[in-house]
């Protein structure tokens, strides 16, 4: 039986994506980010940290050099020490290099030399990246950062379109979205993986977990083609606001597309709505309940949460993992293949989903 401690003990491996340990069953990151919590699973392009609420405040301009090979898990640590986002420009000079810079914006009061120091101290880096500081003027940045976001066509016909722009094809499936606050702005090869996979399984009455639904991009998806029940589940609150968020701007009710937050509490206390308006509930999601089931996670995640993601599935029902880089596909398919039939891997720019069925005669631990 899956047992909470088990689940709360993945936390860390949030951080462990840019880490591409071999070894399957692995710990890729002992990160233990203390203060604040940290929000973010990758950053693919961009982040803006949640704790942002004034748009026009003074602000730190950084430049950062990082090793490119911690990229990602430098960019999360970064703003769990402090910066309000931290993005990335492929087309800066560095295409190639061994090292790449991250633009970073941090509070005008903040000591920057330290954040940045326990940022690379607590991924692990031995020196620290060298940096250059400017003073920001006034000016909208979050504006500016979520500028960056475009309009996606996925597939044929499925545009991600955010939120502050008109849909470039009114008669497409378009997924209106604000990217800014959670992961899933459909740029990301992984959820490209995943709505592809989702197109080509919902024909129309389908219930659908969205397992990390971040920006609850995956679960609008199923909703916009034909699902009859979209549940998100996500560790991280600040999720579940902003699929909420992306729910309402996409028009759909709370009757069909239902989000719960994976909490400690949730497990101890009954439903009750908090005064973000989080509902933490977990009467909803029921095994066995479900015919497309997809988890866009991690590495370590999927592997030790295995059994717990495909109890989920209806016998025969479709479950797609993805999170993970092709070179990490082995694991996957060794760890699944007690679970699901019929496997198929589906791949993108390194990055992978594997799918399979769920085995009928399966006995859900
Ligand atoms: C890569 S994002 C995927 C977002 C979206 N589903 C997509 O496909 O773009 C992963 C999400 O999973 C959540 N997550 C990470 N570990 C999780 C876990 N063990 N259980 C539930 N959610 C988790 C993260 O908070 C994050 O929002």
């Amino acid at each position: 039986m899956y047992s909470l401690s088990n689940f709360f003990k993945h936390l860390p491996y949030r951080f462990s994506r840019c880490f591409t340990h071999p070894a399957p069953y692995t710990l890729l990151s002992n990160v233990n980010f203390t203060h604040p919590k940290p929000r973010y699973h990758s950053t693919p392009t961009s982040l803006l940290s949640p704790s942002i609420h004034s748009s026009n405040s003074p602000y730190l301009s950084v430049r950062i050099l990082c090793q490119r090979h911690a990229l990602d898990m430098f960019s999360e640590a970064l703003l769990c020490f402090g910066a309000y986002s931290a993005s990335v420009d492929e087309e800066d000079g560095c295409e190639g290099s061994y090292e790449i810079y991250i633009d970073s914006i941090f509070p005008e009061h903040e000591d920057v030399n330290a954040c940045i120091s326990q940022a690379a101290d607590s991924i692990g880096l031995k020196e620290i990246p060298t940096y250059e500081v400017k003073m920001g003027e006034h000016c909208d940045w979050i504006k500016e950062t979520q500028e960056s976001f475009h309009s996606v066509e996925v597939t044929e016909g499925l545009w991600i379109v955010p939120e502050w722009q008109t849909p470039p094809d009114v008669k497409a499936t378009n997924i209106i979205l604000n990217p800014g606050l959670a992961f899933g702005t459909g740029e990301h090869p992984t959820t490209k993986l995943c709505l592809m996979l989702l197109q080509d399984l919902i024909k129309g009455g389908e219930l659908f977990l969205d397992y990390g639904t971040g920006s609850g991009i995956l679960a609008i998806a199923a909703i916009k083609f034909g699902a009859a029940l979209s549940v998100g589940i996500d560790i991280d609150p600040q999720a579940i606001i902003s699929a909420r968020h992306n729910a309402v701007l996409n028009s759909i009710g709370q009757e069909v597309l239902k989000l719960h937050l994976f909490t400690e509490q949730t497990c101890l206390s009954s439903i009750k709505e908090r005064e973000d308006g989080v509902v933490e509930d977990q009467s909803s999601h029921e095994i066995n309940k479900y015919d497309v089931v997809i988890a866009n996670i991690l590495l370590n995640p999927l592997l030790d949460l295995a059994d717990h993601i495909v109890s989920y599935a209806k016998p025969g029902a479709t479950v797609g993992v993805s999170g993970i880089l092709s070179e990490q596909i082995p694991y996957i398919i060794d760890r699944y293949s007690q679970f699901l039939e019929d496997i198929s891997v589906l791949e993108m720019d390194d990055w992978a989903c594997v799918r399979g069925s769920k085995k009928i005669n399966l006995i859900d631990s």
